[in-house]
């Protein structure tokens, strides 16, 4: 990501101008800016996401929400502000009292917090279904094989793929391919999953099928979740908040009860009736 530019001067979280920390905060983007070339994507933006919450960003296309997560993954930098994940800045340090670019050591540490499943599946083409979910857990987190392949075979129960564990990926349809790699990104343990427009790719009969599973991860687990995804029925069902992006900012925030059924914002109405 040549393009990026490292901050210079990350301006530490100004308690007055944002929500008050709480215990539980699990992200805050703090007067986050990310520009590509001329074009401001994210402008000032400042939100925060509480541990174990479900919450979805919409948008018109464009508004950044994809960008969000990125910045998350640290597949892209931050031109200004700041990002912490439980607590620790994403990509900065504190040395000496003073806010460092983070090296590569301290961001490995924190991204082992965040899992992340996109809109095409990137599974490994070479390896059979349990290796490719087994892999990151032995090479990242140093589990043993047994134990990765134990975490491997329940999160495939889970996701209805038991019997396939032996199979390449190419042999798996679409939705089934993305069901690994949802059981791919959770066995990290991950205290946030990351979820990317992930049945965009999808031919529709194998849709519901991805929703499910992850209406039931969303139901049975505690893992934070950060949708972008156009399905606002299943955007309705799992979030506890909907952020509404627009020009780079959240313009409005809230229940899905009241973001799809009572929107305060014209801009969020207009949207709405565009998609639903
Ligand atoms: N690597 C990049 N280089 C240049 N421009 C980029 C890059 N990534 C994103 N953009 C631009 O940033 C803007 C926001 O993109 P982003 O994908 O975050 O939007 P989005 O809200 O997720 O849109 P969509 O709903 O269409 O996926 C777009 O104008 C996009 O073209």
């Amino acid at each position: 990501m040549s393009a990026d530019t490292t901050p210079t001067d990350p301006t530490p979280a100004d308690p007055h101008q944002n929500p008050a920390v709480d215990g539980s905060e699990l992200i805050r983007f703090d007067k986050v800016t990310k520009r590509f070339g001329g074009n401001t994507v994210l402008d000032n933006l400042c939100f925060s996401v509480d541990s174990g919450k479900h919450v979805t960003l919409i948008g018109p296309s464009g508004s950044g929400k994809t960008t969000i997560l990125r910045l998350l993954m640290t597949l892209v930098k931050p031109d200004e502000g700041t990002i912490k994940v439980n607590g620790d800045y994403l990509t900065h340090e504190e040395r000496g009292g003073k806010l460092v670019p983070a090296g590569e050591k301290h961001i490995r540490e924190v991204r082992k917090n965040i899992g992340m499943v996109f809109q095409q599946f990137n599974l490994f083409p070479n390896m059979r279904v349990l290796q490719n979910i087994m892999e990151a857990p032995v090479q990242v987190l140093g589990l043993s094989k047994d134990e990765a392949e134990a975490r491997a075979r329940e999160l495939l129960d889970m996701v209805g793929l038991a019997d396939r564990c032996n199979d390449y990926p190419s042999r798996l349809s679409g939705g089934q391919q993305q069901r690994v790699a949802i059981a791919r990104a959770l066995a990290m343990r991950p205290q946030v999953l990351l979820l990317d427009e992930v049945t965009s790719a999808l031919d529709p009969e194998l849709v519901a099928g991805v929703l499910d599973v992850l209406r039931d991860v969303a139901r049975t687990t505690d893992i934070t979740m950060l949708c972008v995804t156009h399905e606002m029925n299943f955007a309705r069902d799992i979030s506890d908040q909907v952020l509404m992006f627009d020009g780079g900012k959240v313009i409005e925030s809230g229940s899905p009860d009241k973001i799809f059924g009572d929107p305060d914002h014209e801009r969020t109405r207009e949207f709405l009736s565009a998609v639903l």
